[in-house]
């Protein structure tokens, strides 16, 4: 029987990216963009779904300002969390498999080994709060749902890190980024080919880890971009990233954790595969960049 799919927050990076890589891929996928489905009117959540029919629900929408939610828990609490009890309520009824994903900021970031399903999540920030709280609704209502943690999402369909980075050192002598927070980029692109085995295998259910595999410093990160955009030869102001303190980020309102790389071993269980590593993922990525700079 042919799959339907609906992937709820496809105006987003990932959410994009799952949509378009999918719908190449010949498949049935339905997008819901926030102007079609607000998180946050949960009557509209299900006056839209009930009405519609599918055997897969993938949810990547999310308030992801990690500093608004600091200051706009309500808001966070109602779209992480409210929302996605929300459509995991829909998902059950309807018999239909609810994929969510969730964050590396579930962890508090104190240990010293990237982190397993097994360990136990300790948020230090409002966003993580909500996320974690929008994983428990869904564990709640069935185990057959699964949640899929990312870390450091990057991809074409909406600027990030790497792009600022690119753009800041297109335009400036110094750029600069923190040193001492490491965690693993995630590409968009790879996440569209790594969960389209999970889609496929309903039985799995739960907790799932999934990014590129390494871990790395913001500074790294950024530093590779910046590698990569001078090897294609982009015109760069400068080819070097300087080391911040994350103690240094006194416009950060939220605390974010300092060392939250997602172990895959499951994932690779699971499914055989092994993510590959994340500097090949954003030299691919870094090609796709028009010569001139990043998007915006
Ligand atoms: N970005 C990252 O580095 C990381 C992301 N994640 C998780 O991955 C998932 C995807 O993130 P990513 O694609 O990068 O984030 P984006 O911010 O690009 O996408 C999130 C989407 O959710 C939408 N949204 C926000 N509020 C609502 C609402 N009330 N109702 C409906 N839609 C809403 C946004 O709308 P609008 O287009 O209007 O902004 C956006 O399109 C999220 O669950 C996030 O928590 C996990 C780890 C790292
Ligand atoms: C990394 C970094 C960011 N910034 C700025 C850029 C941006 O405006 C702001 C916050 O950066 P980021 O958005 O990259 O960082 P942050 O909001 O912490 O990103 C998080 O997003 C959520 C959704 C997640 O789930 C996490 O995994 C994580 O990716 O700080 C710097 O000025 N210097 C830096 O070195």
């Amino acid at each position: 029987m042919p799959r339907k799919i609906v992937i709820v927050g496809s105006g987003g990076r990932l959410g994009a990216a799952l949509l378009r890589e999918w719908r190449e891929r010949g498949e049935e996928v339905v997008g819901f963009n926030r102007e079609l489905l607000d998180l946050g009117d949960f009557s509209a959540i299900r006056e839209r779904l009930d009405a519609l029919e599918f055997d897969v629900l993938v949810n990547c929408a999310a308030q992801t300002n990690v500093d608004r939610c600091e200051c706009e828990p309500e808001e966070a609490f109602r779209v992480n969390s409210g929302g996605v009890a929300a459509l995991a309520d829909v998902c059950t009824r309807k018999k239909a498999r609810c994929i969510h994903i969730s964050t590396d900021y579930v962890f508090d970031g104190t240990k010293e080994k990237p982190y397993t399903e097994d360990d136990e999540p300790r948020p230090i920030s409002k966003y993580g709060e909500s996320k974690l709280s929008g994983e428990r609704c869904l564990q709640a209502v069935s185990d057959r749902h699964l949640i899929v943690r990312v870390s450091w999402v990057f991809g074409p369909d909406r600027a990030s890190f790497v792009d600022q980075i690119i753009q800041r050192a297109l335009t400036q002598d110094r750029v600069e980024a923190i040193a001492d927070k490491i965690s693993v980029p995630t590409y968009t692109l790879d996440a569209a080919r790594l969960l389209w085995p999970l889609v496929e295998q309903p039985e799995v259910g739960g907790v799932m880890h999934l990014c590129n595999a390494g871990e790395c410093s913001w500074q790294q990160y950024g530093q590779h971009a910046l590698n990569c955009a001078a090897a294609l030869g982009m015109p760069l102001c400068t080819q070097h990233v300087e080391p911040l303190k994350l103690a240094e980020m006194k416009n950060f309102v939220a605390a974010r954790p300092r060392y939250t790389p997602l172990a895959t071993k499951k994932f690779t269980g699971i499914t055989g595969i092994t993510p590959r590593p994340w500097t090949e993922a954003v030299e691919e990525y870094v090609r796709t960049i028009p010569v001139g700079g990043a998007s915006a």
